[in-house]
């Protein structure tokens, strides 16, 4: 990858008369060079530094980390601190302690069945994970890990061993056994004192301090005791998208929103819901099944779009369409998986969209699912994802329901998305053990209700009729004027995103050809697997019929 990245920076280079390519014919690897005039200096980008046999930590990079702390340049540092950066909690730590870790850190690896850390012995080092797994136990010799069928496990982005360990002359609480090889990179006690690490951390400290300091909810705490939240905490930063937990109601641990925002997200089945069902059957009926004498009867165009628009919303009484529904699948009893539903040419109404004009005669033949609320066509059992709201700095997540009983308790599955955050994360338990009486009393009030699927569904087929309603309104009126006169020819590359997979298409039920794209799927532990869409493309009539002075898409007459 990082070779295709560099022939590609080359190729893009070649103009550039400034940049000099030093090849050696010995060399695969190239290194490119060009004169900084503001720094006036060469600055030099040598593949070599990122080489690394797949997942292992550059060679590079372990050159430095192999060095005493002392005769590593600002350069070499820095080059460390850039490879680093995939470790998450690594990455956790603010700018100027990296550069004092990527200073100290040296490098290990160590095979399997290896003991890391004994429980009792003194804390001299803590270590992050850059390849591999370790396993956390209780015994001395670590050889529970490979009996048990279901260890604690740590992975590659992790650290072990508590960095304020170092501080004060701690024993280890655990065994620390690798499960495979692994690579670490170790930071030791006599390092980490000598260059003055534990004043950046004690900065940081400080800094958490302020923030729990300043909350509404600590008020009535004593500096200790907030002291001893800081202790409990971790601090964690998340870019923009990233995800911060797949399921904060069932995790152990709430999060302290410091710097940023971020989403709270749920998965909802849509097929579960009686709105989706009824709004479903409604749009395909309108494709596939529409009675004759609709034909004759036909209100004013104008009348018949409102009519549409309004009923497109799923707050609408359904019930006869319901029953126009029910009465046929009675009728058609016995065929549960495929059902075929026939419409002639003739019976479709002739002010319908070019899509629906243009169908044959045709069959919608497709495989049907059971719902509580009836059959529905496999394919439109979909998930999407929903926000519910967003969560801002100062905000804490995961305490909402902390003094509730079980019984009473929301367990449903909640999504929290990072907008560009900072957090400090603890576990439940331990913060559970410093509530007091006027701490649980502010944790009454603080109760949120999150909407109910059936609400949240409904929110998404307003929305998604709003938006078809907008797009096409939006081509009819600009559109056309935003076509380049020459279009060059994309080509296609196969496993690249396609918007199409995140969108359902009503109309396209019953065709054969299936969609060449990857579909994405609900996660299985969330809900059963299911196709996650954005949006439902459903028929509808001409919007040129709302505004009829608009004949053609951007012509006014
Ligand atoms: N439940 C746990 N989850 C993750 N890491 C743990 C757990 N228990 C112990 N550890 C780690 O194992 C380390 C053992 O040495 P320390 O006590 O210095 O620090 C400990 C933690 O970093």
């Amino acid at each position: 990858m990082m070779i295709r990245v560099c022939k590609m920076f080359r190729q893009g280079l070649r103009g550039f008369r400034e940049y000099q390519i030093i090849e050696n014919p010995h060399r695969r690897h190239p290194v490119f060079s060009f004169w900084d005039k503001k720094k006036q200096g060469r600055i030099t980008f040598d593949t070599m530094d990122f080489v690394a046999e797949s997942g292992y930590f550059p060679l590079k990079a372990i050159e430095i980390a192999q060095k005493k702390p002392s005769w590593r340049t600002d350069q070499e540092i820095q080059i460390l601190c850039n490879t680093l950066q995939v470790i998450g909690s690594y990455r956790n730590y603010s700018h100027s302690l990296q550069l004092l870790l990527a200073k100290v850190m040296r490098f290990e690896r160590f095979g399997r069945r290896r003991v890391i850390i004994k429980k009792g012995q003194r804390s001299s080092s803590f270590y992050f994970i850059y390849l591999g797994r370790v396993a956390v136990t209780e015994d001395e010799d670590g050889s529970s890990a490979f009996l048990d069928p279901h260890p604690l496990l740590l992975h590659k982005g992790d650290c072990f061993g508590q960095e304020v360990s170092l501080l004060s002359s701690s024993v280890r609480k655990a065994t620390v056994v690798c499960m495979e090889e692994t690579e670490f990179l170790v930071v030791d006690k006599e390092d980490f004192i000598a260059n003055k690490l534990e004043q950046e951390l004690k900065k940081n400290a400080n800094h958490q301090f302020e923030f729990f300091r300043k909350m509404d909810l600590f008020q009535s705490w004593s500096d200790e005791k907030v002291w001893e939240l800081v202790i409990l905490g971790k601090k964690e930063k998340f870019s923009y998208g990233q995800l911060i937990s797949k399921d904060f109601v069932n995790l152990s641990s709430i999060v302290f929103i410091c710097k940023g925002s971020c989403e709270v997200l749920r998965l909802i089945d849509l097929g579960a819901s009686p709105s989706y069902y009824k709004w479903i059957w409604q749009h395909l009926e309108l494709v596939y099944d529409r009675p004759m004498k609709t034909r004759f009867k036909e209100p004013s165009p104008v009348e018949r779009f409102k009519k549409f628009q309004i009923k497109s919303y799923p707050v609408q009484d359904f019930s006869a369409l319901k029953l126009q529904h029910l009465q046929k699948a009675w009728e058609q009893q016995g065929t549960s998986f495929s059902r075929k539903i026939n419409t002639s040419e003739n019976s479709l109404p002739k002010t319908l969209g070019p899509k629906i004009e243009s169908r044959r005669p045709h069959t919608i033949k497709c495989p049907m699912i059971n719902t509580k609320h009836g059959e529905l066509p496999k394919e439109a059992a979909v998930g999407a994802y929903m926000k519910i709201h967003t969560v801002e700095e100062g905000e804490i997540i995961g305490l909402h329901q902390i003094l509730l009983p079980d019984s009473e308790q929301d367990r449903r599955p909640l999504i929290l998305m990072s907008l560009g955050t900072e957090v400090i994360r603890m576990r439940k338990e331990k913060f559970c053990e410093l509530i007091d009486s006027e701490v649980a009393e502010k944790l009454s009030k603080f109760k949120i209700e999150y909407p109910s699927d059936e609400d949240m569904c409904q929110k998404f087929l307003m929305e998604n009729s709003w938006n078809i309603f907008r797009k096409d309104l939006v081509h009819l009126l600009v559109k056309s004027r935003q076509i380049p006169p020459f279009t060059p020819i994309r080509h296609k590359k196969k496993g690249v995103y396609n918007p199409n997979s995140l969108t359902l298409n009503l109309c396209s039920f019953n065709k054969k050809t299936k969609p060449h794209y990857p579909i994405f799927m609900a996660p299985q532990k969330c809900l059963p697997p299911l196709r996650v869409v954005q949006a439902i493309t459903a028929p509808r009539y001409k919007i040129q019929e709302l505004l009829p002075q608009y004949k053609n898409a951007g012509v006014l007459i």
